[in-house]
C-alpha cells in the first residue's frame, strides 16, 4: 500500500485522516503541521513540524504521495505549490459513501467526503474539497482550489473558476458561471453569474 504524508492537523484534516483510515487505500505514515515543533509519534504515525520538513523536501523518499488537508483554499495552493515545484505527486480521496459518477473526472490533490455527491461529465480541477453531504451536478466544470461547502448545492451546467468557496448550504441555479476567487455566502441562493473577486451573501 503506497505511503501518504497529510498537511495540516486541524479540523478539516481528523475528517481526512478518517477517511484515510476507513477506505483503506493509504498508509498514513506522517501529518506535518506547525503544532509540533518537536516531533511526536502515535499509533504508528509521526506528527511533526510543517515549516522544517517543506525545507528538507528534496531530500525525501519520492514514492510518498501527500495530501494538503487544509480548509483555506489560499494557504492550501500555497503548500500546495511548494511541493508541486518539488516534483511531489498528490492522492485523491474519496469517502466510500461518496457518489461519483463513472464519467467524473477529478485532479490531483482534491477530496470528496462522506455523502456526497458529483454527477456525469463533471471535470473537478485540482486541490479541490467537496464536503460532506456537497452536491455537484452535471456539466460542472470546476477549477482549481474550488472548496464546496457542506450541503452546498450546484446544478448543472454551471462554471466554478479558481480559489471559488460556495458556503455551507448555498444553492446555485443551472448554467451559472463564477469567477475566481468569489466567496458564495453561507445559505446563499445565486441565480446569476459572478464576477472575479466578488461576494454573495442572501439578502
Ligand atoms: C466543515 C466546514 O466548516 S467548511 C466551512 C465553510 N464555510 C462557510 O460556509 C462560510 C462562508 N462564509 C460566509 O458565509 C461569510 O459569512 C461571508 C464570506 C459571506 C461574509 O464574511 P464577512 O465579509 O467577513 O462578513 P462579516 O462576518 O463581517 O459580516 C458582515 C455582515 O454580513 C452578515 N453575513 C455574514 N455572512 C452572511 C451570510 N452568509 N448570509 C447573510 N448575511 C451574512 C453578518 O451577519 C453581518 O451583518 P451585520 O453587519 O448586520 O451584523
Amino acid at each position: 500500500m503506497e505511503s501518504l504524508i497529510i498537511i495540516g492537523d486541524g479540523g478539516h484534516s481528523k475528517m481526512v485522516q478518517n477517511i484515510v483510515r476507513e477506505s483503506g487505500t493509504y498508509r498514513l505514515t506522517e501529518v506535518w503541521d506547525d503544532k509540533y515543533p518537536e516531533p511526536v509519534a502515535r499509533d504508528g504515525i509521526l506528527y511533526t513540524s510543517l515549516d522544517e520538513k517543506l525545507q528538507s523536501l528534496t531530500q525525501m523518499d519520492s514514492d510518498v504521495a501527500f495530501f494538503v488537508a487544509i480548509g483555506d483554499n489560499e494557504i492550501r495552493k500555497k503548500i500546495a505549490r511548494t511541493l508541486a515545484l518539488a516534483g511531489k505527486k498528490f492522492a485523491v480521496i474519496v469517502h466510500p459513501t461518496a457518489f461519483v459518477e463513472a464519467t467524473v473526472e477529478i485532479g490531483e490533490g482534491s477530496l470528496v467526503m462522506a455523502g456526497s455527491i458529483v454527477q456525469a461529465n463533471t471535470v473537478l480541477g485540482k486541490h479541490v474539497i467537496v464536503n460532506s453531504g456537497a452536491t455537484v451536478e452535471h456539466d460542472i466544470s470546476v477549477g482549481n482550489f474550488v472548496h464546496f461547502a457542506p450541503g452546498s448545492v450546484v446544478t448543472g451546467g454551471c462554471t466554478v473558476a479558481d480559489n471559488v468557496l460556495i458556503g455551507a448550504g448555498s444553492v446555485v441555479v443551472p448554467n451559472i458561471s463564477i469567477g475566481a476567487n468569489v466567496v458564495v455566502g453561507a445559505g446563499s441562493t445565486l441565480t446569476r453569474n459572478l464576477e472575479e473577486h466578488s461576494r454573495k451573501k442572501t439578502e
